[in-house]
């Protein structure tokens, strides 16, 4: 398999990022945030998610955010929606595409959704009909496909297993998200494997957190295996407020510099992804959590 000579790149930072933060963090903000992204060339970016409140404060803002986007033709908006109530408010908002929530370990999908793997399928079927009915594009994001902050390791198996169930319901492309970061390349390799027995390698992608600093090892050996698509976060924001201990997501900073100098394409201008990083981590009042981002940004001249 041939390295890709183009990658896609999903900007989860918006809502992947933000979701965790202990401060409060108003529309605004997210707003600008995604207005720079796109001024990056971020062709897809993930702004929100239409979950519970009580669940997810910081996202309670999901229909004000979609609404104060200017959008610019060729980005595509994607939010997550754990279920029809969601759906329903998603709809109003006019995403492209919806993300569906699953995960391989059975306790990290209680903690997460509050039900069982079988039993979040069930909740997803209804609507993943009710958005292709719509004409939206379907995600599925696979959490904890490596490894499970409540169950330990989780087996390539269990991967596949959830991947042949998201497929079931017409699911069109899923998400292998290490969702705690520990994950090692030839751990990712086999649950990308297991995944690719239900999916074309068109219809995959990488989500890799970084909290044991591996998330660039585990993007190079999905790109080995021919992976052109994963989710990043700028600045690396990011958590889940169900996995504790686990840090953000990749930085966007630090993918987009690995693949630029591998000569990837990617569409991005760094230095305009730098300048969003900088933006949302001096919000944040700290340093952006990207090498790259930081080793550019103090070499630029005062
Ligand atoms: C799934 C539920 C809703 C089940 O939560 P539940 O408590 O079992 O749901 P329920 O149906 O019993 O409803 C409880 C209350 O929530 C309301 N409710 C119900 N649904 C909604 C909704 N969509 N929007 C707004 N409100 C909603 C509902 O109306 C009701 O309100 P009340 O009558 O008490 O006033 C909850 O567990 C939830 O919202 N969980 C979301 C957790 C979350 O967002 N986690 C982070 C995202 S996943 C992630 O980060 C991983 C990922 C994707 O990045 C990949 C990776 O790295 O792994």
């Amino acid at each position: 398999m041939s390295i890709p000579t183009r990658v896609k790149l999903v900007e989860v930072g918006p809502r992947d990022g933000l979701q965790n933060e202990k401060q409060d963090v108003p529309a605004a903000v997210k707003i600008e945030l995604v207005h720079r992204l796109q001024a990056a060339g971020l062709k897809e970016i993930e702004v929100t998610s239409f979950v519970s409140p009580k669940w997810v404060p910081q996202m309670a803002d999901n229909a004000e955010v979609m609404a104060g986007i200017n959008r610019l033709p060729g980005v595509r908006y994607s939010v997550l929606t754990p279920n029809l109530k969601g759906f329903e408010a998603a709809l109003l908002t006019k995403p492209d595409e919806i993300v569906v929530f699953a995960s391989a370990s059975e306790a990290f999908s209680q903690k997460n959704i509050n039900c069982s793997i079988a039993e979040s399928i069930e909740r997803f079927a209804p609507v993943v009909d009710a958005a292709r009915a719509a004409g939206i594009y379907v995600r599925g994001a696979m959490s904890c496909s490596v490894g499970c902050p409540y169950e330990g390791e989780v087996a390539p198996a269990r991967v596949g297993y959830l991947a042949g169930l998201m497929r079931s319901i017409g699911v069109q492309h899923v998400g292998v998200a290490d969702t705690i970061g520990v994950g090692t390349p030839l751990k990712v390799q086999r649950a990308m494997e297991a995944t690719l027995r239900h999916f074309d390698l068109d219809d995959v992608s990488g989500h890799f957190h970084d909290t044991y600093g591996q998330a660039l090892a585990n993007t190079l050996i999905c790109l080995q295996m021919g992976v052109w698509q994963f989710d990043a976060s700028v600045a690396g924001l990011g958590g889940c407020p169900y996995a504790k201990g686990a840090t953000g997501n990749v930085a966007s900073e630090d993918v987009v510099y690995l693949l630029h100098g591998m000569g990837i394409e990617t569409g991005i201008d760094l230095d305009k992804l730098i300048d969003a990083g900088q933006f949302i981590s001096d919000f944040l009042g700290r340093s952006t959590q990207s090498r790259a981002g930081k080793a550019l940004f103090n070499k630029r001249p005062a």
